[in-house]
């Protein structure tokens, strides 16, 4: 029988990407299931330093909660001239949360006047596993509801002057990837989760998502 993988997001788009990444990664005998699916849970504020905390964060309580193993995405851009800002704030950089437009466009006026040679970012994810019950074992350190591990991806670039594209999410019409003529948002599904931050930190994981099928 295959494991359940509590997969905790809220952000439908953020799932269906991390959804998109297990299935291309083929790991047989994990089920991802969504937050629908289970019976619903208080949500604890995502008030880390760190992407690596808050994935722990959300990872932890959906473990503790269901009982089922569980995956979580803390994830953000961190603009060179912003000091590392919007980072763990970008989901809700204008104050309130999950409103891409007004986020984007808070951003672009705050670089009005920063010239194209200083405009360098990174999109930052971390992905937090918590297997209750699991033995810290290859990869896995021991954490309070759980085995536990955080992997983490970068995806460089730079913020482009308007927004490009209709794909994506978030901040993706304003980043320009490293290397890449097109915005995030230009990008087809299966280009961006080959470079995205979320691809690399989701694959990094494989390896660990693989024992856990394995010793279910
Ligand atoms: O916490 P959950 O429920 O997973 O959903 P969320 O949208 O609140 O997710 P985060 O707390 O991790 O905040 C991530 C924000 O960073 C931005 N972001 C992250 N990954 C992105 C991507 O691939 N493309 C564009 N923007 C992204 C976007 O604004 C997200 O709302
Ligand atoms: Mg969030």
């Amino acid at each position: 029988m295959a494991l359940r993988l509590l997969v905790a997001s809220r952000n439908a788009k953020k799932l269906a990407e991390l959804r998109r990444v297990l299935d291309a990664e083929g790991i047989v005998g994990i089920e991802p299931v969504g937050l629908d699916e289970v019976p619903e849970f208080p949500e604890e504020p995502e008030d880390g330093a760190t992407f690596g905390e808050n994935a722990l964060i959300k990872a932890r309580s959906g473990a503790r909660a269901t009982g089922l193993a569980c995956l979580a995405d803390d994830s953000g851009l961190t603009v060179d001239a912003l000091n590392g800002m919007p980072g763990v704030l970008s989901a809700r950089w204008v104050g309130s949360h999950g409103d891409d437009a007004a986020n984007n466009a808070l951003l672009l006026g705050q670089l009005t006047d920063v010239p194209d040679d200083r405009r360098g970012a990174a999109f930052v994810s971390a992905c937090a596993l918590v297997w209750p019950g699991g033995a810290p074992g290859p990869g896995f350190t021991s954490g309070p509801d759980g085995a536990e591990i955080v992997t983490e991806g970068r995806w460089p670039g730079s913020v482009l002057r308007a927004p490009r594209g209709e794909g994506g999410f978030g901040y993706d019409p304003l980043f320009l990837p490293e290397g890449s003529d097109r915005a995030a948002a230009e990008l087809t599904a299966a280009e961006k989760d080959a470079a995205s931050h979320r691809g690399r930190a989701l694959r990094a994981l494989a390896p660990a998502l693989r024992v856990l099928a394995e010793q279910a």
